[in-house]
């Protein structure tokens, strides 16, 4: 599908990506990724471990500074006008660090006020967030006490607190528990029935399949497949069997050479 399709199917694209690279050291981390999300759009970002996706969004986000190539979010580009596009995003990067000595209500006081929402709209958006996300028991405790669920949903509260065009979130579902995963699902769910844009990355396909309407395969540092989930995935009876065959894993044995390992003899 064209860059032109795909922007005729939803106006302005949410993310815009040319020529993107990061090397560390030897390691070619990402190699010259071109990538249009379109707005609107639910979209996972599969791979697997190593593939670039972590690099890919710290780049993507602002986080962490390309060898080459740009970005646009919302039509500003990320590294010339970092204020316009930091308006617009909420994210929830992997192993996310948070003011730990801080309770989850204060976290979110002090997140809003650094995003510039009035003292009132914080207070109130803050206390619907910790209801909905099922935080309000836990709101006065210290962040230095959550559990990794808990904190995977006080982050997402604070990057959703400015009420942004596009989310990004590394791993959201790492370490939650059903429960915790299904409220965080019904959240994202309603932000994107709303018109605004969810990027996450993920390597549970299944995850994936029932979150997504768009998809990026990633694999060694390259895009293998973009585009609406159902074209991703094609004749392949699930996502998982079409990554499998894209990132050229399908031959892969299950561990013939560990013929030694199991009951029996040591
Ligand atoms: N700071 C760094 N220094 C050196 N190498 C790095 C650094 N960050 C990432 N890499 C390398 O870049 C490659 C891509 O890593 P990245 O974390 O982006 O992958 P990923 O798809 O997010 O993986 P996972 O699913 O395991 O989190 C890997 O080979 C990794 O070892």
């Amino acid at each position: 599908m064209s860059e032109g399709e795909r922007e005729g199917e939803a106006g302005r694209p949410a993310v815009r990506v040319h020529g993107l690279w990061k090397r560390f050291g030897e390691q070619i981390a990402v190699s010259g990724i071109d990538l249009v999300l379109p707005a609107g759009r639910f979209v996972g970002l599969v791979g697997p471990n190593g593939a670039g996706k972590t690099t890919t969004l710290s780049m993507i986000t602002g986080l962490l500074r390309p060898d080459q190539g740009t970005v646009e979010i919302a039509g500003h580009d990320v590294w010339r006008d970092p204020a316009a596009v930091k308006a617009r995003i909420g994210v929830l990067p992997e192993g996310l660090r948070l003011f730990e000595r801080l309770s989850g209500r204060e976290l979110l006081s002090y997140t809003g006020r650094l995003r510039g929402v009035p003292g009132a709209e914080v207070d109130k958006r803050a206390t619907q967030l910790l209801d909905v996300l099922d935080l309000a028991g836990a709101q006065h405790k210290l962040v230095v006490d959550y559990s990794t669920g808990m904190r995977k949903k006080i982050g997402l509260a604070a990057a959703l607190l400015h009420n942004p065009e596009v989310l990004f979130l590394d791993e959201p579902f790492e370490g939650v528990d059903p429960v915790s995963a299904q409220t965080i699902r019904g959240v994202l769910e309603r932000y994107t029935a709303s018109g605004a844009t969810v990027v996450f990355s993920s390597h549970v396909m299944e995850l994936v399949e029932s979150l997504c309407d768009w998809v990026a395969v990633m694999a060694a540092g390259r895009i293998r497949a973009d585009g609406p989930l159902a074209e991703v995935r094609g004749e392949a009876p699930s996502l998982q069997e079409a990554f499998l065959q894209l990132v050229g894993a399908g031959g892969r044995s299950a561990g013939t050479d560990l013929d030694w390992l199991g009951g029996g003899g040591r």
